[in-house]
């Protein structure tokens, strides 16, 4: 029988070469450390974790809690690995992080049917199964290749988000629905800025990028993405004549316009999620949450992605990629993790699984399958397969993917444990067929 090429050993790899081998399928698990290093990666173990040790929390009623529920319904390896070392977080799965990875390289490395090749991939040999895991600091080689595979257009090298929140958190009687001298439908929701809240909006945004000690005049930007802050520093009106300008926009409410105007554009199918337009962002998380909350309407925001600008490889996987995460030009070829615009340790480890199995299935000949969207991991591989591929970002795990209940429930935390029984009732129902008689 063929064997399966996963290439990167982190989390998505780890849990892909698992989940194949435990099939009896022999995997080639190919890392390129410690012979060539990313930038961050610190140690050569297999699912180093390169930022916080924390795998986030275990309630149930959050989506992270959910999501590490359907993982370990799925039989992951990480979840394993992170129960033996864990250490203490309240109500968060925090692990120690040398003692998480050097666990995982353990299992992996006395696991039947695993051969670890510590040696960086530039080409595929494409006669092969290959299951690509290498994650946001791809190698640049691999980077070229995999640019001739998908065309340069649809592989990204740099992230420049700009946050997202829910709708249901915006304050709807201080924004307003419109688009700009309506054009079209009505499809943007305006949070509309009185001069005296505009200034003070304005002045809190300096003071935290100069407390964050950025350089102004740093030419780093990509025009056309240029972050917030570094636009505000061009001066006071800079932001009413960027990003906020509020011309063709009148509020019902005054018949006005209003002095400035933030604009926020829906991003998933179901209109749960809406992004703040124009507002790419490198401030630190903390001061995105005091500083975008004195923008009218988003004072009670719940903020669902935060932005970010770094480094960061990843596909255009709604132009490119099956649901079964499978490359739609050649379906021997599998992509999981970062790389797939899933963001988040466990949002990467999951698609590992999911890859890893469907490429078995692949071998087997057996029909490949996904979760339905009403679980968590069917709900991110729904969004990175379907969303507008013109402008795709990726995506952590939260509720506003997932399609609502029948029933209306007020109540959050209710709302939220409802969501998670149905999709876990979803995710065993969805295990007993993925992953019997392999
Ligand atoms: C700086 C940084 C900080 C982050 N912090 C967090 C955080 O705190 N919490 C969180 O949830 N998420 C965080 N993330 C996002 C994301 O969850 C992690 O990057 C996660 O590790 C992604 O998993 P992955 O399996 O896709 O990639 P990785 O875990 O990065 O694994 C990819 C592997 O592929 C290897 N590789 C690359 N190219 C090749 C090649 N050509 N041949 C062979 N091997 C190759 C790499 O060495 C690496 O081991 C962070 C990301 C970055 C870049």
């Amino acid at each position: 029988m063929q064997q399966i090429n996963v290439i990167g050993g982190g989390l998505a790899g780890s849990e892909a070469a698992y989940a194949i081998a435990n099939c009896g399928v022999k995997v080639k698990l190919w890392e390129m450390r410690p012979n060539n290093n990313t930038p961050v990666h610190q140690t050569s173990n297999l699912a180093e974790l390169v930022c916080s040790n924390s795998l986030k929390s275990e309630l149930i009623d959050t989506s992270q809690g959910l999501l590490k529920k359907e993982m370990s319904i799925l039989g992951s390896l990480l979840l394993k690995c992170a129960e033996s070392t864990k250490v203490p977080a309240g109500s968060a799965l925090a692990v120690d992080r040398e003692l998480f990875s050097k666990e995982v390289t353990k299992t992996l490395e006395a696991t039947p049917n695993i051969e670890i090749i510590r040696d960086e991939v530039t080409e595929l040999d494409h006669n092969q199964i290959n299951l690509i895991c290498t994650g946001p600091l791809t190698s640049k080689t691999l980077h070229e290749s995999l640019q001739k595979l998908t065309g340069e257009e649809n592989l990204y090298f740099f992230d420049a988000v700009a946050p997202s929140i829910t709708a249901e958190s915006l304050d709807k009687t201080k924004v307003f629905k419109a688009s700009r001298y309506n054009k079209g439908t009505a499809d943007y929701y305006n949070c509309p800025f009185t001069e005296e809240e505009y200034n003070d909006f304005y002045q809190n945004l300096i003071k935290s990028d100069i407390k964050q000690g950025h350089s102004v005049d740093k030419k780093l930007y990509f025009s056309g993405c240029m972050p917030i802050e570094v636009i505000a520093h061009g001066g006071i009106d800079s932001l009413r004549y960027g990003p906020l300008r509020p011309v063709g926009l009148i509020d019902p409410r005054t018949g006005q316009q209003p002095y400035a105007v933030l604009q926020l554009r829906q991003e998933d199918r179901d209109g749960n999620i809406y992004g703040l337009v124009g507002f790419q962002t490198r401030l630190k998380w903390g001061e995105q949450d005091k500083v975008f909350r004195l923008i009218p309407g988003l004072e009670q925001a719940e903020f669902i992605r935060y932005g970010v600008m770094h480094r960061n490889t990843f596909i255009n996987s709604p132009k490119l990629l099956l649901p079964t995460l499978q490359l739609k030009q050649n379906e021997n070829i599998f992509f999981a993790g970062q790389i797939t615009g899933v963001e988040g340790y466990m949002e990467s480890a999951v698609t590992g699984i999911i890859a890893g199995i469907n490429a078995v299935r692949y071998i087997k000949k057996m029909p490949l399958m996904y979760p339905n969207r009403f679980t968590m991991t069917g709900a991110l591989i729904d969004f990175i397969t379907t969303s507008e591929s013109k402008d795709f970002q990726p995506i952590n795990a939260n509720f506003g993917l997932i399609p609502p209940l029948e029933e209306r429930i007020k109540n959050k935390k209710e709302r939220y444990k409802q969501y998670s029984n149905r999709a876990i009732k979803a995710t065993k129902k969805f295990s007993e067929l993925f992953l019997s008689n392999l």
